[in-house]
């Protein structure tokens, strides 16, 4: 990475709150990490601090690691047999990675939305109150509340309000992402991943996707990877792209898409290669 993007990641560093150039807080500090499946060194010394309540990008070409480092922010990337990381992933004061860290701590509070929708066969309702149930919640009326609150907050409630005992299948590809965004709300997260949430949908429903992730950062921090760099421009905050394993440029949005500091991110996104 030059030395101007590094300069450029630099973050006021105080007593106990990090906070980057913009005042915004850092959700997220990632400092030299490196990942292995088996002999593949599929994440190389990536250095990023992502600020909370902003959409962060995640772009680059087919296995680059935007998955993989996606994965890494909720551990899930270690149920992968053969994996191994070095380097540290600060959240909350803690380091993620660290074998000491619980990681039913990261469940409750970080959420994952998947390329492919992935309701439960259960009932929309039940879609909802699954998680506050596992926490322990049985309350009906607080149950309801929360369902609600949920559907509304992922802009689906008008269409699923008379028909919340019906199967999740029903519903359209479309409203099965946000029924799963609004599933991810209900355990109240501080941040929201998305791997690739809208390359399953029809321009309609990704529109929805995309004004409901712009609603969603006032109060979350949402990191979203795309290979829509037209999606990532109108959405994000802050880019990063990812190419062979490293970070090649992370900055502002608009800039990485007006004027990159690094030859490679230009010819990614002026559709050289990828
Ligand atoms: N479960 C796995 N076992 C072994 N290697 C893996 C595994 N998952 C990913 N890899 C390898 O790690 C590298 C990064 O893959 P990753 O899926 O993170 O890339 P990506 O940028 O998300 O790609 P795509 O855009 O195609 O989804 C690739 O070389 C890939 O083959």
């Amino acid at each position: 990475m030059s030395m101007l993007m590094e300069r450029k990641m630099t973050v006021e560093n105080d007593k106990h709150v990090k906070k980057s150039s913009n005042s915004h807080r850092i959700v997220y500090d990632t400092k030299d990490l490196n990942l292995w499946y088996s002999n593949t060194h599929a994440l190389k010394d990536i250095n990023l601090a992502i600020n909370e309540k902003e959409v962060t990008a995640i772009i680059g070409p087919s296995g680059c690691g935007k998955s993989t480092y996606i994965k890494t922010l909720n551990r899930m990337v270690e149920l992968v047999p053969g994996v191994r990381t070095t380097g540290s992933i600060t959240y909350k004061n803690k380091n993620i990675l660290d074998k000491s860290f619980k990681v039913e701590d990261l469940r409750t509070q970080v959420g994952m939305v998947f390329q492919k929708a992935n309701p439960f066969p259960k009932s929309i309702y039940e879609n909802i109150a699954y998680g506050p149930k596992i926490h322990g919640i049985r309350n009906k009326k607080v149950l309801d509340e929360i369902v609600e609150t949920s559907l509304r907050g992922a802009y689906i409630w008008d269409e699923v309000k008379d028909r919340l005992n019906e199967n999740a299948y029903g519903l359209s590809g479309g409203q099965q992402q946000r029924l799963c965004i609004a599933r991810c709300l209900a355990i109240q997260p501080d941040v929201i991943l998305m791997d690739e949430p809208t390359s399953a949908l029809d321009p309609k429903s990704t529109l929805k996707i995309e004004e409901l992730a712009q609603e969603l950062k006032k109060d979350y921090s949402i990191i979203i990877v795309t290979h829509n760099m037209q999606q990532a421009a109108r959405i994000s905050d802050k880019t990063a792209f990812f190419l062979n394993g490293e970070v090649i440029e992370f900055d502002d949005t608009n800039t990485i898409f007006t004027n990159p500091a690094d030859n490679r991110t230009e010819d990614y996104i002026s559709g050289r290669f990828g």
